[in-house]
Parts: structure tokens; sequence; C-alpha cells
């Protein structure tokens, strides 16, 4: 079987005045068609900035990524935007809602974009919202929810129009620990269900084990994996 996602000698640099910050340096991984990868490390270790690397949501300094066998790196604005509005779905630690919009409009923000008819989007939103036990605050602003329930919207948000991947950065970093559970199986439940691949950041090794594969990494490298 072919990776859905490969990454080739990733490196970021971060350029701030005269200093130079290596984030990722050369970091190669492969990852196939509905795998659950954890991507574990210390703080600074370069993590988040290898997902958003994968993600399209910032551009490589140098090296090649591949999602079914497209690459992105090569991507102008325009089309990144499109592929991953009809390929990828991402959450957020901070949850990230549109604070002006409801549970319900968050959760459809990708069905929206893609032009679905509003009573449609709406339809799909509260039977997913329903599941995740957000029946009765489907018209609640961000605001006026606490931390489990924001993210149970988001990870609405990013499942909902079915996308193949979902990367979530530290999904539950802001929860606490009973919380931080629920939430994890539900987005391991819902992306199984969907038969997506997620890749997520976590330090939790409790989490990682829930993953299919652990990818390290160290210093902005990761280690030789396995599979
Ligand atoms: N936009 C940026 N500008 C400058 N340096 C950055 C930027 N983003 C990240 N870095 C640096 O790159 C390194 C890797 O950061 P990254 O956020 O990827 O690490 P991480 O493993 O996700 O860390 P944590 O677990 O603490 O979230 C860090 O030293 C960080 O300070």
């Amino acid at each position: 079987m072919d990776p859905i996602i490969t990454a080739e000698n990733l490196t970021k640099i971060y350029r701030m005045k005269n200093v130079k910050m290596t984030a990722l340096d050369q970091a190669s991984i492969a990852v196939y068609p509905g795998e659950v990868c954890a991507i574990v490390g210390t703080s600074g270790s370069g993590k988040s900035t290898l997902l958003s690397l994968l993600a399209g949501l910032e551009r490589p300094t140098s090296g090649k990524v591949f999602i079914k066998g497209k690459p992105i790196h090569r991507m102008n604005e325009k089309q990144l935007v499109a592929f991953r509005l009809n390929h990828i779905g991402f959450v957020f630690q901070a949850f990230n809602l549109f604070p002006v919009l409801t549970a319900w409009e968050n959760a459809a923000f990708g069905l929206a974009c893609r032009g679905e008819p509003r009573p449609l989007q709406y339809r799909k939103a509260k039977r997913l919202l329903g599941r995740m036990g957000l029946q009765d605050h489907l018209n609640h602003k961000p605001i006026e929810l606490s931390g489990g329930q924001q993210q149970r919207v988001s990870i609405a948000r990013a499942v909902l129009p079915k996308p193949d991947i979902i990367f979530a950065d530290e999904p539950t970093g802001n929860l606490d620990s009973h919380t931080s559970q629920q939430i994890m199986d539900m987005l391991l439940e819902l992306v199984r269900d969907n038969g997506a691949t997620l890749v997520f950041v976590t330090h939790d090794l409790e989490k990682a084990q829930q993953a299919d594969r652990i990818i390290h990494i160290t210093d902005g490298k990761t280690e030789l994996q396995g599979r």
C-alpha cells in the first residue's frame, strides 16, 4: 500500500532578525491510509512545526510533502486552500472556533465553504453534534461552552466534511484528564468510523499508546520508523 502522507527531508528554519532557529531538521515520515499515528517528543522538539508542514499550514524551508501523491510543497495558496478543504481536517489545542458563529455553524464551517445548502449543513451538524452529546448546545456561541464542549465542536468541524486525513495538535492539551480521555476516545471513534487517517501530536504517553504507531521526534529530527 502506498503512503497517504510522505514527508522527505523536511527542514524548517525560522529567522528572527539575525538569529536562525532550526525547528525541523531533515525530518522524514510515511503514514499509511487508515493509520492513527502519534507524534511525541519533548517541548520544542518540532512536533507542531512538523504537523503544520504536513497539513500545508506552513511551508518548509526545504524538503517535500506529498499527500495522496500530490506535492503540496509546490502548491500556491489558492491550490492549498482548495486541497485542504477537500482532504484535510485540523484540530487545534486551543479549539480556535469562530467566536461569532454558533456551535452548529462552527461544526458546519467546511460544508459552508463547499457551498452546501444551509438546511443540509444544519442537518449534518445536528446529527453529529447530537452523537457527541451536544444536542442541547447547537445554538450556543463558543464563549458559552466549556473547554471540552468547544473541543467536541472543533472535532465535529474537522470530521464533518469527511476528510481523508485529520491532523490534531495536542487536541486534549487544554482539558482535564477525565474530559481529555473522553475527547480522545471520541476523536478516535469518529476517525475510525470514517476510515480516515489521523496524525496527532501529544506529550501524553498514555494517549500516544492509543495510536497504531508512535513517531518520535528529537531536536527536529524524526527517528527511523518501522511499520
Ligand atoms: N513562528 C516561529 N518563529 C520562531 N521560532 C519558532 C516558531 N515556531 C516554532 N519556533 C521554534 O521552533 C522550535 C520547535 O517548535 P514547535 O512548536 O514545533 O515545538 P513542539 O515540539 O511542538 O513544542 P511544544 O511541545 O512545547 O508545543 C522551538 O524552539 C520554537 O521556539
